[in-house]
């Protein structure tokens, strides 16, 4: 065994037959035992050429045996990109989709007007708007809901009696205006008439449908006509 993977080591030249010229290894498989007792466990690892080195198929094969290509003969390596010679915001002359994109040395844009979260009052956090919404307190003021004009809604402007229109629904604002995560004067700006526009240009997100529905007094309704009864 051990002069078997000496002379396998040593890359000693495969012995051929005299009338074959094909490369032929006589022996393509470690014998079974070089020393009679000596099998090693890493013999069961060896893994057999296919088709055997001795094979009818490859003696039978036209093909010539693989060429070993030394270094010279091999392809050279691709250029190494100069990138410490790009310039950030400049791109290259020869543009390329595989380029690493390149920076902006432009400045951002201005926001158009600052969107300013207020410090609530302890109390008076959206959690506890839920609680309070949920409470059964009487936040609306009314008794039942009613069909409210615009002309109605005015009388309402009041911070003790806001009434404001999202949707299509009044609400009485009165009660939120302390948990208006945006602060009491944004909401007042509203107070009075239909803020939906203002609303949604805002926050489209938030619901005020569930956000208020505890609030609700009534549907907004266009004016009537100054004869209709
Ligand atoms: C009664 C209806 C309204 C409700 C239920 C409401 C609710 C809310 C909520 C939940 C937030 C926090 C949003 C967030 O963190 O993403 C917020 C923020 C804000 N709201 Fe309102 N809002 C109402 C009406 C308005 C109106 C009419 C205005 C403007 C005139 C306004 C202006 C703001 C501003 C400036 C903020 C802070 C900025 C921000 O959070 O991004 N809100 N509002």
């Amino acid at each position: 065994m051990t002069a078997y993977l000496k002379s396998w080591l040593s890359g000693a030249p495969p012995v051929a037959t005299p009338d074959d010229d094909v490369p032929t290894f006589l022996r393509v498989s470690p014998p079974a035992s070089d020393d009679g007792e000596e099998t090693e466990k890493e013999d069961d690892d060896y893994v057999p050429a296919f088709p055997a080195l001795n094979s009818a198929q490859r003696a039978s094969s036209s093909r010539p045996p693989p060429r070993i290509l030394s270094d010279s003969a091999l392809m050279p390596p691709p250029p190494v990109p100069s990138l410490a010679s790009r310039t950030p915001g400049v791109s290259s002359k020869s543009p390329s989709s595989l380029l690493v994109p390149t920076t902006t040395t432009q400045r951002p844009l201005k926001p158009t007007k600052k969107r300013e979260k207020v410090a609530l009052a302890p109390g008076h956090s959206p959690l506890d708007w839920a609680a309070l919404k949920s409470s059964g307190t009487d936040l609306r003021g009314v008794d039942s809901l009613a069909r409210i004009p615009p002309s109605v809604l005015k009388q309402h402007r009041s911070k003790d009696d806001a009434w404001s229109a999202f949707y299509g629904k009044v609400y009485n604002i009165t009660p939120y205006l302390a948990f208006h995560p945006g602060g009491e004067r944004e909401l007042m700006r509203v107070a009075g008439r239909d803020g939906t526009e203002l609303f949604a240009k805002t926050h489209a997100w938030v619901n005020a449908d569930f956000m208020l529905d505890s609030c609700m007094v009534g549907f907004l309704i266009p004016e009537p006509a100054p004869d209709s009864p």
